[in-house]
Order: C-alpha cells, then structure tokens, then sequence
C-alpha cells in the first residue's frame, strides 16, 4: 500500500514540508535582494501561538529581523490570491533551458504544482519574440503523463504564460526594462521572484549584480538559482561565494546539485532512518566498503569546451557522489529541517581526508572501432586541445575519519564513453563470523551481502543475499530481494529538476548546496586537482565503449574491494 500519493493537486503536495516547517534564518541587515525588514517581536504573540516545532526555531532566532515576506509567509499571507511567482529563466536560449528547465516547469504546471499566478520569463542575449520563445520551448515538451487528454490544451496554456525579454546579462538598463514587463504581469499582487542562471559560470556575477539591482522584487521575496559549476577549486569558489554575497543573503542562493533531486538519492534518508534493519547496520562495523558509481555510455559530445576546463573529478565527483556520500554517510539529523540536515552534511565532509594523489586513478577515452563503426577520442572533438590531459574517467579512493566509519572505504568511480550507463551506490557487507555454511557451495568470504541503490536508470534497491537452492539436498546461491520501481510503482518518476524547480519556488533548500558544504567539498579535492596539474600526470586511455582502465581495479584491490559493478550477478536483475 502507497503511503502518500506523488502528485501537486492532490495529498502528495499537502505531504510536501509546509513552509512553516522551514529555516528561514534571515540575516540583520540585508543586500538589496532580500527586500525590507521589521523587528522579529513585532510578531512574538503570532509566533507563541505556533506548533512547538516551529516554536523551536523562532526562538532560536529571535534576534535576527524578520523580513516582510516572511512575516506574510509565516502568517498565511502570501496567499495564492494575492501573490505571484515570476521564474525568469537567464540563459533562455540555451541548452540546459530547452532540455531541461523549460520542459520541469510544464511538468510542474501539469501536475498543478505551480501557484495560480505565474508567470514565465526567458532572458537572453539572442532576439527572439514572445513567440518565437514558445516556438523553441513547444519542441522540448512533452506530455509525460500521457494517458490524460488535455495535455495539447495544457501546453497551450502553459506557453500563454512564457514570454522573453532579450537584453544583455551586464545591462541593468535591461533588467530594467525586465522588471517593467514583470511588474506589469504581476499585476500589483506581491511579486516573488526566482531567477534561474542558467548561462556559464564567467557571466554569474553580471547577471546576479544587474537583477539584484534592476529587477529584485521590492515587496515579496527574490531567489536565484545558480547552475554549477561553483568554481575551480576552493579558492575560485570562495571567490565566486563572496560575489554572491555581496547582492544575496545566504538564504537567497539555491546552489542546485541536479542529483540531490533525483528520486533514489532523496529515498537514502527514507531507507536509512525510518527501516529498523538497515541504520544498526550503517557503520564500519557492518559494511565492508561503499561504491558510488557513476557511468556514462556516451563521451563529452557538443560540451568539450566546457567540459575540457573541469574534469570528470570537477564534474561530477566534487558535487554529484560526493553528495550522494555526504547524505549516505551522515548520522541522523535533528529533523527534516533544511538547516538540521546541510549540518549533517558538512560535519561528514569535513571528517572527510582530503584526497590523495596515491588514491586516485584517473583516464581519458580513446577512438576505438566496433561493429564497423568507429567511436572518437576524447581529444578528437573539435573544442578540446590535441594534447588534452583533462580526465574523463577517474576512480578514487575516500575516507571518513570519524568514529562510524573510520577505515571503511568509500570508492568512487565516475567516467564518460564507458560500456554502460548507470549510477549506482553499492554497499558491501561484511561477511558472515564462522562461515557455518562454507561447506555448502558457497564461498561466504566471497558471497557478502550487498545493497545496492540503483540511481538510474531502471531505478532499483536490491539486496544480494544468500540463499538455500530449493530440494532436498543443500546448496547456496546468491539471490536479490528487488524493488524495481517501474514494477512496484506504476508513477513515472519527476526529473531531478522538477523537485529541485518546485523547491525553490517554496523556499525548501533541504536539496540545495549550502556555502559551507561548497567550501568542505572543494576542500577535498583542490590539493589533488593541483598536484594532478602541476605534475603533468598524463590519464591512462582506455577505449570509447569500455569498462575503463585497468588502474582503477588496482586502486580498489589495494583496499581489498572488489567493483561491485562488474560482478557477474549484476546482470541478472
Ligand atoms: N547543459 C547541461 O546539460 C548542463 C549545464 N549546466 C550548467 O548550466 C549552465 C547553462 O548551461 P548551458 O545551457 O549548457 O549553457 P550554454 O552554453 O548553452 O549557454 C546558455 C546561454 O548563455 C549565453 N551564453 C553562452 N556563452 C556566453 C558567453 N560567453 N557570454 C555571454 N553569454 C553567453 C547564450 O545565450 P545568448 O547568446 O542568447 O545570450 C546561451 O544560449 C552552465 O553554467 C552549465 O555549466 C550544468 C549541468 C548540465
Ligand atoms: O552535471 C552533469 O550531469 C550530467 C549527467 O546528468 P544525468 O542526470 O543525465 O545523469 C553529465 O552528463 C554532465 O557532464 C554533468 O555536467
């Protein structure tokens, strides 16, 4: 039996954490974005009133101001009758936007998931009209739910509510003329607004100085959504911080992290902390070792010029599996709140050794002919230097120097143009104390248990377990306890950005970076990525379709692990 039901207009939204169950710890004195302030015991009475749980937090921030939006959030103000969400999408004309943030924000108005009053603008530098914007963005939508009739008649609703404004991401005159158009779609109800920097990172700064003081909302709350990549390394990214700050109060920034919206990555704190059988077991004692893994069949096709300045490690380790790591191995946090859970988070991470240079392999994919056709180098893309040395495979080797998981590793593995393409989680367990079934044809030394989450796609959670072949006689195998989810639920499941989309607009930033988290993540990986530089370290190639080098099994062997991923049993789910 479902526990809750997964859609906006029905109880699923109600189960959503109410925005009164959210931190909002507002600073005292706010930038420009943050709109205006009153003293906190304007509202005292109101807030004795509250849930003890709620009560919890004011207190706790007693001191600070609140802010007007605040106030009218906390006191049912912001009612859907009188308030307006304007999402401007910077960066309109590109790639992330048509794939993606286009495509989540009709699937959230589908499903009812978007306030009454909405309003969608693309901003960007090319010119386009109103509809010519609806034009591009009607070729990325589709009709996920499908089996519902009126989706042609939705989209043409939706795209009633899109509009553009072209204009320069450096001109505040421009922003300007934005804030007029979005004034007048607001119709005097109060304005919140959320702008989604979807354009490279070189260009945050403009963009974030010119909204901040061109086109902030003056009455309800302003957000803004950074794309990463969040820097470099630490210091860039402290840079790029510091610049936020100087327009955004902490509270203003959703630093999106795509996979915390992924389905089977939010489930982790689900299995984890409301399932007797697995907690007791989550800690050195117990598991063995810890695979995130992440694989792509496909190589750095059309984005080698970005991808060419960061690295797989920039990629996809520093932020995707290390967050995954981070929620996988933090200890249970005080509640459901945002705050509550980023603490967890950075206390992991910052237990966390940086990486060394002896724990890491890292490679780079070779042309390579198969079936007659023949797959590119990496460095055969147009964009990408001959002589690149940029990683796109690389394998590592992590620890977690506290009391719960000291000397458990935690093995990473992400690369491009492999054989497959999956992200997984792999926990392997100890194996059995005694081995009384040794003699029964099965090597239990070998035969340990194994969880496995299986991020995409086919998502699924299995167990490998140990178990007597039926008859009269006795032998083991290895068999699976299978949740797949395309059997057990019959809902498709959201894209990442749809979660992450409708989590800003209510101003949930449990699954959005948090600056300190940033700072301890970079922390991890800028020392390696410096050596890796300074020492020229050439990657080990390995051919475009393959299971990558070689070096990365050595790397696990020395840790006496095994990838789970290329075990035989796994093909058999
Ligand atoms: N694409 C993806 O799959 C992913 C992207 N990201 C991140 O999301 C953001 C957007 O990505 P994506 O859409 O691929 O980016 P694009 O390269 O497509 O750029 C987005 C828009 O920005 C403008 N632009 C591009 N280059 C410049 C420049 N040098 N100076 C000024 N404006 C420029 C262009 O619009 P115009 O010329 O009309 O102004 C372009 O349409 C980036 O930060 C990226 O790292 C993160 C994860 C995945
Ligand atoms: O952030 C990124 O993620 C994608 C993979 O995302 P997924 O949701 O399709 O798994 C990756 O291809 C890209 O290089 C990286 O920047």
């Amino acid at each position: 039996m479902a526990l809750s039901s997964p859609k906006c207009s029905s109880s699923w939204f109600a189960l959503r954490p109410s925005p009164a169950h959210r931190s909002r710890r507002v600073a005292a004195s706010s930038p420009s974005l943050s709109g205006p302030h009153l003293p906190r015991r304007f509202f005292s009475k109101w807030i004795s009133s509250q849930s003890p749980r709620n009560r919890r937090w004011n207190v706790a921030s007693m001191h600070d101001a609140i802010s007007v939006e605040e106030y009218r959030d906390l006191a049912g103000l912001n009612t859907r009758e009188n308030s307006t969400v304007s999402i401007t999408v910077v960066g309109a004309s590109g790639d992330l936007a048509k794939k993606k943030i286009f495509p989540a924000l009709f699937a959230l108005y589908y499903e009812d998931c978007l306030p009454e009053h909405f309003t969608i603008f693309g901003y960007a530098r090319s010119k386009m009209t109103d509809a010519e914007l609806r034009s591009m963005v009607s070729r990325t939508l589709t009709c996920r739910i499908d089996k519902r009739e009126n989706c042609s008649e939705k989209m043409e609703q939706f795209l009633g509510r899109c509009f553009y404004h072209s204009g320069q991401y450096d001109s505040e005159e421009n922003f300007a003329e934005l804030d007029k158009k979005l004034k007048e779609h607001e119709s005097g109800r109060l304005s919140n607004r959320l702008f989604y920097l979807s354009i490279p990172p070189n260009i945050f700064m403009d963009a974030v100085k010119c909204a901040s003081k061109s086109a902030s909302s003056s009455n309800g709350w302003t957000r803004v959504i950074v794309e990463k990549p969040f820097g470099q390394d630490s210091e860039s990214s402290a840079a790029l911080t510091q610049g936020l700050k100087q327009y955004l109060v902490e509270d203003q920034i959703f630093r999106i992290d795509h996979y915390l919206g992924k389905e089977l990555v939010e489930n982790l704190s689900v299995l984890r902390f409301s399932n007797l059988v697995f907690e007791p077991l989550w800690s050195r004692q117990y598991i063995r070792n810890v695979q995130l893994i992440f694989s792509e069949d496909f190589g750095t096709e059309g984005r080698g010029g970005y991808f060419d300045n960061y690295g797989i490690i920039r990629d996809i380790m520093q932020n995707h599996l290390l967050q995954i790591l981070a929620l996988f191995a933090m200890e249970t946090p005080v509640s459901l709140d945002a705050e509550d859970i980023r603490n967890e988070k950075v206390k992991v991470l910052r237990s966390m050794k940086p990486l060394q240079l002896e724990d890491i392999v890292i490679g780079q994919y070779k042309s390579h002919t198969k079936g007659g056709i023949t797959y590119p180098a990496y460095t055969d893309d147009m964009t990408v230097p001959r002589d690149s040395r940029t990683p796109t495979f690389a394998a590592a080797a992590l620890f977690v120097d506290n009391a719960r998981w000291d000397g458990v590793p935690f093995l990473m593995k992400a690369g491009k143009a492999l054989h497959t393409r999956r992200t997984e989680i792999r926990v392997q367990f100890r194996h059995v104390p005694g081995n009384l079934y040794r003699s029964f044809g099965t090597d239990l030394d070998r035969a340990t248990n194994e969880l496995v989450i299986r991020v995409q796609p086919d998502e699924a959670i299995y167990l490998k377990i140990n178990n007597k072949i039926p008859g009269l006689g006795m032998r083991l195998d290895r068999s699976h306890l299978n949740l797949l989810y395309a059997t057990r639920y019959s809902k498709e499941i959201p894209d990442a950005y749809e979660r992450l989309l409708l989590d800003a607009i209510e101003g949930e930033r449990r699954l959005f970076i948090r600056s300190d988290e940033l700072e301890a993540a970079w922390a991890l990986f800028t020392p390696l990525l410096k050596e890796l530089e300074e020492k020229s370290i050439s990657p080990e190639l390995y051919p475009y379709g393959s299971r990558g080098p070689v070096g990365a099994h050595y790397l696990a062997a020395k840790y006496k692990v095994q990838w789970g991923d290329l075990s035989s049993e796994h093909y058999k789910i």
